[in-house]
C-alpha cells in the first residue's frame, strides 16, 4: 500500500511539534520567513529540533532569503531539506548541497513543465495555490486536476488543505504527499492536535481505498 507522506508546516512550539509525531507526521516544517505569522527564530527552531525523535524530518521554509541567511540557520539548526517558496533559481536552489524541495505556485499562466524542467534536481515539487502578493500559507486551494500524472519528481501538495478534503486531494492527484498550515491551526502559528489526527487519518483511509 503506497502511503501519502504527511508534513505539518509552521511549527512555532515544542508541543504541536510533538503532537503533530503523536499523530504521524513524516515531516515538519519551519519557517524562516520574517514576514511569515508563522516565523520562527533560529534559537526557538534548534531547541524545538533538540526535542525531536529520530526519524522525522526537519525541513527549513525560506522565501528569497540571502544564502547567508539560509547559512546562518544551518549552522545552528540540523535541517534536512530545505523548502523554497519564493523565486528562487535551480542553482541557488542546488548551492546548499543537500536536498530541497522547490515550491510552484499555480498561477493561471504557470508553464509547468518548463519549471519542471528548470528543477529537476530537487528532491521535489512542492504544488501550491496562488494569490498575488502571498508568497504562501494562503489557506486556499487549486484545481488539482492540473496537475499532470506524469511528473517524475516527488510531487508534494499544498495549499488550503485540511481534513475534510485531504481524501479528496489523494484521490485526485495521487502526490507522494500533502503539506498542510493552516488547516490544522487553531490560531496562525498554533496548532491543533485533534485536527492534525483528522487529518492524518483522512490521509491514511484515503491510501487504504487508493489500494
Ligand atoms: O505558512 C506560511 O506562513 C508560509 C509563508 C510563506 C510561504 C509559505 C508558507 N507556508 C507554506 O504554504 C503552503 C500552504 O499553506 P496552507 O496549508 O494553505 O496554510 C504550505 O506549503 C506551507 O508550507
Amino acid at each position: 500500500m503506497f502511503r501519502t507522506r504527511v508534513k505539518i508546516c509552521g511549527i512555532t512550539r515544542a508541543e504541536d511539534a510533538l503532537a503533530a509525531i503523536d499523530a504521524g507526521a513524516d515531516a515538519l516544517g519551519f519557517v524562516f520567513y520574517p514576514k511569515s505569522p508563522r516565523v520562527i527564530s533560529i534559537e526557538q527552531a534548534a531547541n524545538i529540533m533538540s526535542m525531536l525523535p529520530p526519524f522525522v524530518s526537519k525541513v527549513g521554509l525560506f522565501v528569497n532569503a540571502d544564502a547567508a541567511e539560509i547559512r546562518e540557520v544551518l549552522a545552528c539548526c540540523p535541517l534536512d531539506v530545505l523548502q523554497f517558496h519564493g523565486d528562487e533559481s535551480a542553482e541557488f536552489c542546488a548551492s546548499f548541497a543537500m536536498p530541497y524541495m522547490k515550491a510552484l505556485r499555480m498561477r493561471d499562466d504557470l508553464d509547468l513543465s518548463a519549471a519542471i524542467r528548470s528543477y529537476s534536481a530537487a528532491s521535489a515539487l512542492l504544488l501550491d495555490s496562488y494569490k498575488p502578493g502571498v508568497p504562501g500559507g494562503t489557506g486556499e486551494s487549486f484545481d488539482w486536476q492540473r496537475i499532470p500524472s506524469n511528473i517524475d519528481i516527488p510531487v508534494v501538495l499544498a495549499g488550503g488543505l485540511k481534513p475534510s478534503n485531504a481524501s479528496a486531494a489523494i484521490a485526485a492527484c495521487h502526490p507522494y504527499a500533502l503539506d498542510v498550515s493552516g488547516g490544522v491551526e487553531l490560531a496562525p502559528g498554533i496548532k491543533c492536535a485533534q485536527k492534525m489526527t483528522e487529518f492524518i487519518t483522512a490521509i491514511r483511509c484515503a491510501d487504504r481505498r487508493e489500494d
